[in-house]
């Protein structure tokens, strides 16, 4: 099938590591069986002279890629950009990510969700000490980098167990109370109006100080291996309720301006029903996901279909279906 004869074409910009994560032959496979297929954009090459495209897939950032999607647009109105630019340069910031999360009225939804109280640093870091006094922050804190591009640098984390060595840190970054959860924590994936949910590991609970200073640990919750399978306790692995993330997700989608992203979700004390968003990812791992290929294939025909039944495609609002990650699910 070639793009005259496919029901949707959707182009896109990603790096050659995304592509591989993301783009997998089961992806591709079960996209052509439903008329959709994937062109690969050449980011050498002005992008008015490729396409036409009905959607524009893409997690490239720089001025450049802003300037020739504009450009593409007003050739093409009608082409749907996933996600807009403005709304992924929100979530590229750790301050400004989980702001919309402080305004949610999550009304009659089973559970609560906060944000951790944090503080952003973009000072001299001798003052760090006085200015998390002030604020009330209590230890430890997670240090995190106020900016997030992709780069492994952004996702370089630490945990901070005393005063003193706040000292040693590098801003601008944000700085969030670390909240004890059970070792657990559930990425929330968003794709439309579908809500994909998996257990992964997470850090595990501080009760004493672990050691003083400042611990830089490794990327915990982005692997693969998801906690699922895992020997837990059954309080702790028990899955968000589904209401609570239908109303999360079609309320963060409406407020992010975004279709396409993840939350990472963690339970007070591994248990109850008091929860909190800690972070917010533009296209995250889908890939990662099992099944994700027919939700990501779905995703694109009600995004076409909704283009046809309305002048522009405008974020879904019918209910969101819950595909749970139960174990005995697979
Ligand atoms: N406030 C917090 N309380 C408890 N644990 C936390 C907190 N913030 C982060 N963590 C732990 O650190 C991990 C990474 O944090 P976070 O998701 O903010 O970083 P990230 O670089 O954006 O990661 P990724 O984008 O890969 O999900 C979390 O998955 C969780 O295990
Ligand atoms: O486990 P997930 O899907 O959350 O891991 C994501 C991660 O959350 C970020 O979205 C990464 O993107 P950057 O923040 O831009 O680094 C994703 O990397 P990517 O190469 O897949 O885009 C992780 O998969
Ligand atoms: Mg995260
Ligand atoms: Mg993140």
């Amino acid at each position: 099938m070639d793009s005259s004869s496919a029901k949707i074409v959707v182009g896109y910009a990603l790096t050659s590591k995304k592509i591989k994560s993301f783009l997998k032959p089961k992806l591709e496979v079960l996209a052509r069986k439903k008329g959709i297929i994937f062109v690969a954009i050449d980011k050498s090459r002005p992008l008015r002279e490729q396409g036409p495209f009905d959607v524009i897939l893409h997690k490239i950032t720089g001025r450049e890629w802003r300037l020739q999607l504009e450009d593409f647009r007003q050739i093409y109105p009608d082409v749907v950009v996933l996600d807009p630019p403005d709304a992924i340069q929100h979530v590229r910031n750790r301050q400004s990510m989980l702001q919309e999360v402080a305004k949610l009225k999550l009304r009659g939804c089973r559970g609560q969700v906060d944000v951790p109280k944090q503080l952003v640093i973009t000072g001299d870091p001798a003052t760090i000490p006085s200015v998390v006094a002030k604020a009330g922050l209590k230890l430890p804190l997670v240090a995190k980098p106020l900016v997030v591009d992709g780069t492994a640098q952004s996702h370089a984390l630490s945990l901070a167990f005393d005063e003193l060595c706040l000292t040693s840190l590098s801003p601008p970054l944000v700085l969030q109370e670390f909240v004890n959860h059970g070792g657990v924590l559930f990425k929330v994936y968003i794709v439309g109006d579908s809500v994909r949910v998996v257990r992964r590991f997470s850090l595990p609970d501080v009760h004493k100080q672990l050691g003083n200073g400042v611990i830089a640990f490794p990327r915990v919750s982005s692997a693969a291996a998801s906690a699922d399978d895992a020997d837990l306790d059954p309080e702790v692995a028990q899955l968000p309720p589904c209401e609570l993330l239908n109303c999360l997700s079609k309320e963060l989608r409406c407020r992010l301006g975004l279709r396409l992203f993840n939350l990472d979700l963690i339970r007070e004390g591994g248990t109850g029903d008091h929860y909190y968003i800690i972070d917010i990812n533009y296209f995250p791992g889908l890939g990662k996901v099992p099944g994700y290929e027919h939700v990501f294939t779905d995703f694109l025909l009600n995004l076409a279909q909704s283009k046809t039944e309305k002048p522009s495609a405008s974020l879904p609002d019918n209910p969101e279906d819950i595909l749970r990650d139960e174990p005995n699910s697979k």
